[in-house]
This record gives structure tokens, sequence and C-alpha cells, in this order.
């Protein structure tokens, strides 16, 4: 069923030859005339990814329904439209963070013309989400300027905001000056196992206990709609400290196509926010989490990219102290392009854990 609002549809309804995510970036298009930004992807490849599997985050978690002028709701989204159940959420039982930031950059991005894109944005988490009701998410119009504009979001629940989140927008503009880092060197995707496929290479150890087999199973089960590829994953029973690093290529689960960049932006958003804040755990073995989330969170949009393309996502944390840790986090194309940074402050109540194998 297309989200409607006062007869206006919004995700036209994807007609025979329109895909599910072309439909919906639309939405993210000022006019039906103007084409899909196919130039900003940078990446003029056609995916090989099997196009009938459009990814849930664009036909459904990400696909929000406007309510009036700068009113959006993520109520038939909030539960998946194919399964009927609500979206991936994190054990913690709160909203998973990236999904209200990603949908509150959608938001936003409905507000401002075709022609400018997502550079930045910075949240503040300020109550847990509610995954059981829907999150509506208020568009302020602070700025718009000749080459930048600026929008802040409220999402709302029960009357009160869980997360304000400012972004910013700039029309493509060229420059003399441009750096960046080296991409790390790794393994391939094509390397390495899925971290499904590792966990079953886990479940599948004789000498593993019955405690940490209901734990992986339970993970195995989550239908996060991200790709993972961990590189150098910690042998699961070892207990040791850790170098508070980890780097792993991630992508969006399914097709999304070349698409919108401002879409893409939406769903690296969602997709920067998993894994993110344990990298600032992995010095810590010995304490177990009495209660983890995250304060805020903030990306730089630096390069055309494709989120439902393999990207190596490089996290550190620099430091951790009194019951918070930042984590640091960088987005790279395989081609070795630097396409997103991030970075995200969380707060920990830990206690130390009783010293047990986990075999
Ligand atoms: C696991 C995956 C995580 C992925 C990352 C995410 O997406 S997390 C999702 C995105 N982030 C969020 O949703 C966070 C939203 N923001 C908030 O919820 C809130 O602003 C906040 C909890 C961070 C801060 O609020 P407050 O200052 O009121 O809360 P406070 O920090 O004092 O307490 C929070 C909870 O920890 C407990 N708590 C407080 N101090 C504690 C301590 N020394 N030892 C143990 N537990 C403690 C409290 O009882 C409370 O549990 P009770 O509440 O039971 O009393």
């Amino acid at each position: 069923m297309a989200a409607s609002s006062g007869g206006k549809k919004l995700l036209p309804e994807p007609s025979k030859g329109t895909s599910a995510a072309s439909a919906h970036s639309s939405i993210l298009r000022k006019s039906s005339s103007e084409k899909p930004v196919t130039e900003a992807t940078g990446s003029g490849s056609k995916s090989s990814r099997n196009e009938d599997l459009h990814s849930v985050l664009v036909t459904s978690v990400l696909n929000l329904e406007r309510l009036d002028l700068d009113l959006y709701s993520n109520e038939h989204s909030n539960r998946c439209t194919f399964t009927g159940t609500h979206h991936w959420v994190p054990r913690s039982r709160m909203l998973f963070g990236g999904q209200i930031v990603g949908q509150a950059l959608v938001a936003a991005a409905m507000s401002v013309s075709e022609n400018i894109y997502a550079h930045s944005l910075h949240c503040y988490f300020v109550r847990a989400g509610d995954p059981k009701v829907p999150v509506l998410y208020q568009v302020d119009r602070i700025r718009d300027g000749k080459s930048f504009s600026v929008r802040s979001v409220k999402a709302i629940q029960h009357g009160n905001p869980i997360l304000i989140c400012q972004s910013s927008f700039q029309r493509k503009m060229e420059s003399p000056i441009h750096h960046q880092f080296t991409m790390p060197v790794v393994p391939s995707p094509n390397e390495l196992l899925t971290q499904e496929e590792l966990i079953q290479k886990y479940l599948r150890d004789p000498a593993l206990t019955e405690k940490y087999k209901v734990g992986l199973t339970k993970l195995l089960a989550e239908e996060v709609p991200i790709e993972i590829k961990p590189i150098n994953p910690p042998e699961y029973y070892r207990r040791v400290a850790l170098e508070s690093k980890q780097h792993f290529w991630v992508r969006a689960r399914g097709y999304i196509g070349e698409g919108n960049m401002k879409l893409h932006c939406c769903v690296a958003a969602y997709i920067s926010d998993y894994s993110f804040l344990r990298t600032a755990l992995l010095p810590h073995f010995q304490y177990k989490v009495k209660f983890m989330a995250s304060l805020d969170h903030s990306m730089w949009f630096h390069a055309p990219f494709r989120s439902d393309e393999w990207m190596l996502y490089e996290c550190e944390s620099p430091w951790a102290g009194s019951c918070r840790g930042l984590v640091q986090g960088r987005l790279w194309k395989q081609d070795g392009v630097l396409a997103v940074s991030c970075a995200q402050e969380g707060v920990f109540y830990v206690k130390p854990s009783a010293a047990e194998s986990k075999l």
C-alpha cells in the first residue's frame, strides 16, 4: 500500500517498471521530472546484486509517511510490511539508534531541493525509543543559504523528543583543495565469511557451552538488514583485552541501486550505528555491561558511495572514562575513496563479569 497523505501519494505505487527503491527515492526528489541522481553516486557500475531483492531499508524502514508539511511518521514502516513484525531492535529493547538517525535524515532531506546533498549531521539521543509505537519527525527549516541549507529534526514519541538531529546540505562544488588518509590494507570481502557464517562455524564447535550456544543462536535469528564480514574477528572463546579497534566490511542487505545520493546517506546513517559503540568495550573483557546506549552520533559525508555495495568500516575508540566511551569510524569504498566519517559517544554502566570460559 503506497504511503499517502491527503490524497497525495508520497510513494507512487511502483508500476511494473518502477522498482520500490527508485519509487522511494522519488520522495526525495522535488519533482517527478528530475532523473534519479546517478552521477552523484560516482559508481556507474550496474550492481551485480539481485535486483529483485530490494533492501527492506529502502522499501520499508526508511520509508516515512508525510502527515503534513515538514511532519512525517514512520508508522507504516515501523512494522515490517512483509512479516508484520517490528524492524530489528537491539537486545537493549530500545529503538535502534541508526534507525532513528536514518529516518530523521530522510525527513530533513525531503525538505531541501534536489540539487543539494547531505554533508553532515549531528544528533543527540535524549530518550530511549519505544519500538512499540510510531515515531513522529518534525522538521524545522533553520536556513537556506546560497550554498548550504540547515535543518533541525525532532524525533518525537509519547509527546517527548527522543532524538534531536541537526543536518546540513551543500550544493555540489568543486575545489582544488583535496586530501584524505589512505585506506587500511585488509582482506577483500570475497576472502571473508559473513557474520552468519562465522556464527554457524562457532555453533559447530562440540565444546561450546549451552549458554553460549543460546546466545549465538539468538544472534543468528536477528533479522538485521545489514550484511557484515568481520576482519580478524576475535576467537569467540578468548577472554583477552583487545585493542579498541575493529574493521569489518558492511553493506545494506538487498538491492538499492543507483537511486539518489540522499537515500544512500540515510542508509549509511542506519548502517553506521551497528556494532559501532562496542569498539570501546573491546579492551574491557573483564566487565559485563549492565546498561549501554549511544548518547550522540555525528557523520560527515565526503564522497558519493553506494550503501548496498561493500564498504570497509574502520572503527576505533581513542578514549573511555567516566562511564562514557568515544568511538570514531571511517567508511571506505572498495576503490580506496573515503566516503563517510562518523563519531559517537556512548554511556556504559558495567560490573565485573564472572570469570567463566565460553567452552
Ligand atoms: C546494545 C546495542 C546498543 C546500540 C546503540 C543504540 O542504538 S542505543 C539506542 C540509541 N540511544 C538511546 O536510545 C539513548 C537515549 N537516551 C537515554 O535513554 C537517556 O538520555 C540516558 C539513559 C542516556 C541518560 O538518561 P538519565 O541520565 O536519566 O539516565 P541514567 O544514565 O542516570 O540511567 C540510565 C539507566 O542506567 C541505570 N544506571 C544509572 N547509573 C548506573 C550505575 N552507576 N550503574 C548501573 N546502572 C546505572 C539507571 O538506573 C537507568 O536505568 P533505568 O532506566 O532502568 O532506571
